[in-house]
């Protein structure tokens, strides 16, 4: 996968790799020129991971998740849930920043350099679609959902 550094400073911090064999996610860099206050309830701020890609074939895609630590424990998630990176996107990734504290809360300071959300790759599956007016196999949860099976 072909990797390039919008910001020279990723070189410094590190460029966005898996920490260990066993990791599933690159961390991504808030690349913010200063300490950014993101304020409890506020708009949703996009902040650049200083990198693009080119994903090469279509084949995966990208996901962008918040860490479990700057999301449980300090508030600092996605104004997206989750952003998805399509395969023929080669665009700065961006990361859609949000302080879901409540109002009142202090706000939180991003730091230069500092991880705030990871990235994972996931395969694409492309299934062709058939036009029907019913099903050829029946099931038996057929529509049942949102909690049909009970508690
Ligand atoms: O958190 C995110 C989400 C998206 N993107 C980039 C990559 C993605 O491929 C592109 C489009 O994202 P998406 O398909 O989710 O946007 P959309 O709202 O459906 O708009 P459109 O596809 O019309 O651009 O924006 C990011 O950099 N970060």
């Amino acid at each position: 996968m072909e990797v390039r550094i919008l910001d020279p400073r990723i070189r410094d911090w590190g460029i966005p790799d898996y920490q260990t064999a066993g990791s599933a996610a690159v961390d991504l860099f808030a690349c913010v020129d200063e300490p950014l206050e993101i304020a409890p309830q506020a708009p949703a701020v996009l902040i650049s991971a200083g990198i693009a890609l080119s994903f090469g074939d279509f084949s995966f895609a990208g996901l962008i998740l918040p860490r479990s630590g700057q999301g449980h424990k300090r508030g600092l998630v996605l104004g997206n849930s989750t952003g998805l990176i399509d395969p023929d996107y080669t665009g700065e990734i961006l990361i859609s920043t949000w302080n879901r504290n409540p109002a009142g809360s202090p706000p939180i300071t991003v730091q230069p350099g500092e991880r705030i959300a990871q990235m994972i790759f996931v395969p694409v599956l492309r299934p062709a679609f058939t036009v029907v007016d019913s099903f050829s196999r029946e099931t038996a949860r057929a529509a049942g959902g949102f909690g049909s099976t009970g508690a």
